[in-house]
């Protein structure tokens, strides 16, 4: 089976290449964006502003290629792929929430990137916490390692 997606728009981040990017929302507080809408979808952004945080799903669209065992940035050993939350997958989605700053124009200005500016966007989720709400009770190998978040940064690994 082949799925082909088109984006629904284009996600601007101060980021122009990996090394220097935030690797989760949660590194990257202050870090601003934005963005544009393709025209065609825009009548959907009605009611968004009533959110805080959106859930962006979105094309890795600089990573090719995958190996099923990767040293993810906040750890020093081999994991499982799909253990981690690498940009370089089979399908290469990317999945963050952002604050929502303000909606005007077909412009959505978001905080908290993590992604690279020119990123196309798949959809958007209004983030709501109650119909996730899932008591954690394990977090695998990134136990000890998701303290002191704040400022990790990508380097060149996933090229
Ligand atoms: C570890 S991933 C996490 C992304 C997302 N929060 C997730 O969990 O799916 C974030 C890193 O992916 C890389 N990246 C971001 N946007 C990208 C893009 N459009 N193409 C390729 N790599 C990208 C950057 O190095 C960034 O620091």
């Amino acid at each position: 089976m082949e799925i082909i997606y088109q984006p629904i728009g284009i996600i601007h981040t101060p980021f122009a290449v990996r090394k220097g990017t935030p690797i989760q929302p949660a590194a990257a507080a202050g870090a601003v964006g934005h963005i544009e809408i393709a025209e065609c979808y825009r009548a959907g952004l009605k009611d968004l502003d009533g959110f805080s945080h959106l859930i962006l799903l979105y094309h890795f669209h600089l990573s090719s290629g995958y190996e099923m065992e990767v040293t993810p940035f906040l750890d020093t050993q081999p994991r499982g792929l799909f253990s981690t939350r690498a940009p370089k997958r089979p399908n290469a989605i990317g999945l963050s929430v952002v604050r929502l700053t303000a909606i005007h124009d077909g412009i959505l200005e978001v905080a908290d990137v993590d992604m690279l500016d020119g990123t196309p966007l798949l959809d958007i989720k209004p983030y709501v916490p109650q119909l996730n709400p899932a008591e954690v009770e394990r977090i695998g190998w990134f136990s000890g390692a998701v303290t002191d978040l704040q400022g990790r940064t990508a380097d060149e690994r996933f090229r």
